[in-house]
């Protein structure tokens, strides 16, 4: 199930081409890094690529197939800011719920204590409300996350627990990950292999 765009190409409204004719491809249980400059187009595709937003030209595929636009979408992504991510007016195991029925072994993995499952978001960490976002991204459905930015705002302890954790689900369900950054180090050790962005060519 490889995930693929395909001739890619976006702008907003009449501005200028951020990509045009992009191809990039994400195999299962692949670690893959993008790196950019900032404002260059990499959350642009990122959206794109987990069905948020349209290309004006091309495809977004699953093994060959177009993304059915119904049910759980396959691809998930995860920003950089998780209290944007989540209705201030519910409680953590209902935001959590969104994702499906939480697996216990994987609130486990990111050391999601149960005491923390009955408060507000505002009453948890950026690093514990993170946590919550992943595994809500991490539904049994999901065969792909995309992770734009997701530990930029965290220190450098939570963000190696956060990786980690993350790393270990992927392994297990041979989920296939693309990290975008503009942290260069990070993507070295992440990843098996990191994408400079250039808009105008593959991937
Ligand atoms: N909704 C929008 N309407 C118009 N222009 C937008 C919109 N969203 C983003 N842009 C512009 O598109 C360009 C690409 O934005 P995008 O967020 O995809 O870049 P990025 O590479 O992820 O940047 P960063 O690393 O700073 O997050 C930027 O110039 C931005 O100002």
């Amino acid at each position: 199930m490889r995930l693929e765009g395909k001739k890619l190409s976006f702008r907003y409204d009449s501005g200028p081409w951020l990509f045009q004719n992009l191809d990039i491809s994400v195999h299962p249980g692949e670690i893959v890094g993008l790196e950019g400059p900032s404002g260059c187009g990499k959350s642009s595709l990122a959206r794109i690529l987990a069905g948020y937003a349209r290309p004006h030209t091309g495809t977004v595929e699953l093994d060959g197939k177009p993304i059915p636009g119904r049910g759980s979408h396959p691809v998930q992504l995860v920003l950089q800011h998780p209290e944007k991510a989540v209705n201030p007016r519910w409680r953590m195991n209902r935001i959590l719920a969104e994702g499906g029925e939480p697996d216990p072994a994987l609130l486990q993995t990111f050391g999601i204590e149960k005491e923390w499952l009955n408060r507000w978001p505002n009453e948890l960490s950026g690093g514990e409300l993170q946590r919550f976002c992943i595994v809500r991204a991490l539904g049994p459905q999901t065969r792909f996350l995309i992770a734009d930015e997701m530990t930029t705002m965290l220190d450098a302890i939570t963000q190696a627990q956060i990786w980690r954790a993350v790393l270990d689900a992927a392994r297990e369900r041979n989920i296939g990950i693309l990290a975008v950054s503009h942290e260069r180090q990070l993507l070295r050790r992440l990843c098996s292999r990191v994408m400079e962005w250039n808009g105008y060519s593959s991937f």
